[in-house]
């Protein structure tokens, strides 16, 4: 089938990609001249897992184009994918200059039936406004040609997101017209074993799942966040805690990590743009404005217990930083919850070195002026004389580091860890102040103390 997507984004370029996998003609515009022009080269914009290669096998097989010739791109497929952002407004609804330009772009050079379809995440009440825009871009050209619009929101995940697109729980479709969902149904059968995992709707029941679906996992994580600031208080583990609830299947094991607050460029904003929806309409959305509320608090836990440690005074302090990207496998730093610990700690004079492994060259181009912030060749190699580490992604290769070495390197044994990678009382022998999450919290005199109960080699000798 012959598909455009509009936007080169993560979720244009997965989108693209993945339907040129199964056969398809792609071509995917961007108005960025300067994003295309790398594509063009062989290039990718953006770190995704698995995409660089697959992108250069559907382009070397002539499925997947790119360009940022508008008329070409609405010529070529009878769907027309739009996958642009839909970045927050100052008051937090989402911005839709870009998903009406790109209606705009269709309506003034199409000649023949389109079906337009909306992969960005936007308010209920979009697919009329995109009609609307189309059918008055016609109007003005004299010209009768019909269309359709649907909402299809997409669910992937950054860091795993071909894998989303691929094999996905189910395919939310919004669409009123028989024509346009046939063409759908067949575009997508090969992404599902069967037609129950797309789930045919109305238009602005499709558009309200991508935002139901967003608030209720942010709703979890929130509230995982905030049971864990508890459970440290009363001596209680979070991460025991998880696996005795995760077990009830009414609840379910994923999802449920306490950390450093949600981030990224979805959850943040799509919460925000769900209450503006609701105000409009004269209702409030108490719980989300509360998950919201308690998101903003758990993104500055880390620097409370820093602050604790050191006593407030940071000035002339060293910090060493694990993981600068909103999660691992991505190199996406938009609202990032390291961005708001780097701001304090340079704020307060002290310095960073960071490591980051595919998102370093994100962060100087989002933090250019980060004075006091460098970066480092590995995750080791930062550690050098740091006052403590601070771990603020859970990449796998932070998982079974070297302690002793890290605490030869490291000019105090002090880990403050955001995503819980490590078992508190294992760093407690190994003679780490430890501050995670909801857990234990490993302060100098219970190092003493693990150290006395771990059997000497000599005794274990005798035995
Ligand atoms: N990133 C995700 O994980 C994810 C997942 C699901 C849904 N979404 C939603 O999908 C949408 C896109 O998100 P993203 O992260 O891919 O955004 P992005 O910022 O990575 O990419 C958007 C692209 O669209 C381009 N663009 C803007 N206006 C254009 C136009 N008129 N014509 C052609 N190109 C244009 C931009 O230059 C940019 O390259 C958003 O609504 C987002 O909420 C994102
Ligand atoms: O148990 C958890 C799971 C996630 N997070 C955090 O939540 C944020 C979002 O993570 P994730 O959902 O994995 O990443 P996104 O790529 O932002 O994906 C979300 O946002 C996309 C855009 O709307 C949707 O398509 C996806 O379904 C939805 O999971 C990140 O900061 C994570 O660290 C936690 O703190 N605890």
């Amino acid at each position: 089938m012959k598909v455009t997507v509009i936007g080169s984004g993560y979720v244009g370029l997965v989108t693209a990609t993945c339907l040129a996998e199964y056969g398809n003609d792609v071509l995917c515009l961007d108005v960025d001249v300067s994003k295309i022009e790398l594509l063009n080269q062989g290039g990718v914009p953006i770190y995704e897992p698995g995409l660089e290669e697959m992108i250069k096998r559907n382009r070397a097989a002539s499925r997947l184009r790119f360009t940022s010739n508008i008329a070409e791109s609405v010529a070529h497929g009878t769907i027309q994918f739009i996958a642009v952002g839909t970045p927050p407004n100052e008051d937090g609804s989402a911005d839709l200059q870009y998903v009406v330009a790109a209606a705009n772009h269709i309506g003034r050079h199409m000649n023949t039936y389109k079906v337009i379809v909306n992969k960005s995440t936007v308010p209920v009440g979009t697919g009329d406004k995109v009609r609307a825009v189309i059918a008055a871009q016609l109007t003005l050209r004299g010209l009768n040609a019909s269309f359709a619009v649907v909402a299809n929101p997409e669910f992937l995940k950054e860091g795993a997101a071909i894998d989303d697109f691929m094999r996905p729980d189910r395919i939310v479709m919004g669409c009123e017209d028989e024509t346009a969902s046939d063409l759908l149904h067949a575009l997508y059968a090969p992404f599902v074993r069967n037609h129950d995992r797309i789930l045919l709707m109305d238009i602005r029941s499709a558009e309200m799942t991508k935002y139901a679906a967003n608030a209720m996992l942010a709703t979890r994580i929130s509230l995982m966040n905030e049971l864990a600031n508890l459970a440290e208080i009363l001596g209680a583990d979070i991460e025991l805690v998880r696996k005795g609830i995760g077990a009830d299947p009414r609840i379910g094991y994923h999802f449920l990590y306490a950390g450093v607050g949600y981030g990224g460029s979805c959850f943040p904003k799509d919460v925000q743009a769900l209450q503006r929806t609701a105000n409009e309409n004269g209702i409030q959305l108490r719980v989300l404005a509360a998950v919201e509320h308690a998101n903003l608090a758990q993104k500055s836990v880390i620097i409370h217990k820093i602050k604790q440690r050191f006593a407030g005074n940071l000035a002339g302090m060293h910090f060493a930083l694990w993981g600068l990207a909103f999660k691992p496998n991505t190199d996406d730093m938009r609202d990032a919850p390291s961005r708001v610990l780097i701001e304090y700690l340079l704020a307060q004079g002290a310095t960073i070195a960071a490591y980051d492994p595919v998102a370093m060259i994100e962060a100087q181009r989002v933090m250019p002026h980060a004075t006091g912030l460098r970066y480092g060749e590995g995750p080791q190699a930062v550690l050098k004389q740091a006052d403590a580490l601070v771990v603020m992604t859970e990449w796998k290769a932070f998982r079974s580091p070297d302690f002793a070495e890290m605490k030869a390197l490291l000019s105090q044994a002090i880990i403050f860890d955001g995503r819980n990678l490590y078992e508190p009382q294992y760093l407690a022998k190994q003679g780490f102040e430890y501050y995670p999450i909801g857990r234990e919290q490993i302060y100098p005199a219970l190092i003493a103390r693990a150290l006395m109960t771990e059997p000497s080699e000599q005794a274990l000798n005798l035995a």
